[in-house]
């Protein structure tokens, strides 16, 4: 597995080893020690998602207030998404910057975002399945974040505003200044 960093603070991609034989392919999507290794991270996942979309839909951004706030592995295990983060740590010294990534079930691609991050992604391929381990379990009354079209951030999301799908309750999201005040 390989880990390197990203220019946000403590987000990280994992690239696992995958082994190719003549009845498919073989990876660890995940291994403690070679996590904490390469991070000096030590999470303890407790909750393990999965969601379906089709090309367009957009999820995010997200993050949980608080107490529950989430670290996430995120990956695609079918199809390819375009995922983003953003450090909304006051304290951190990369608060406000993004990073996106091209995750696939072809580049086996996951992604570690931190407690303290927002996390969107959207679907590029005819339909993805997206599965991501927390540390931190879902809470309705924590969850919050960032409209996926905030003005300060200027995400490329990588498909026309038209091709978009976006929940309702995401499409009331506050802004990257508000959330953050
Ligand atoms: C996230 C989540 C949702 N749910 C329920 C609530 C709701 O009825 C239904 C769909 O929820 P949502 O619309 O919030 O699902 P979704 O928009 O896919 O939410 C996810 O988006 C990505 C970007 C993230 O980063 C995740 O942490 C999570 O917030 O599933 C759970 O029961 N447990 C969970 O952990």
């Amino acid at each position: 597995m390989k880990i390197e960093k990203t220019p946000l603070k403590d987000c990280f991609v994992l690239t696992p080893n995958v082994f190719y034989d003549e009845r498919g392919a073989f990876c660890e999507t995940f291994n403690e020690a070679a996590f904490i290794k390469n991070t000096g991270i030590k999470t303890p996942f407790i909750q393990d998602n999965q969601s379906t979309s089709t090309r367009g839909v957009l999820r995010g951004l997200h993050f949980q207030k608080g107490e529950m706030a989430q670290a996430k592995l995120v990956r695609a295990i079918v199809g390819e998404v375009l995922d983003v983060v953003i450090d909304i740590r006051r304290d951190s010294p990369t608060f406000g910057k993004q990073y996106s990534i091209l995750l696939s079930g072809k580049n086996h691609k996951q992604l570690y975002v931190p407690r303290g991050f927002a996390h969107g992604f959207i679907t590029l391929s005819p339909t993805s399945t997206f599965g991501y381990k927390c540390d931190n379990y879902y809470d309705k009354s924590s969850e919050s974040g960032i409209i996926y079209n905030d003005a300060t951030l200027q995400i490329d999301w990588h498909l026309k505003e038209e091709q978009l799908i976006v929940s309702e309750k995401d499409l009331q999201l506050p802004s990257f200044e508000e959330a953050t005040a």
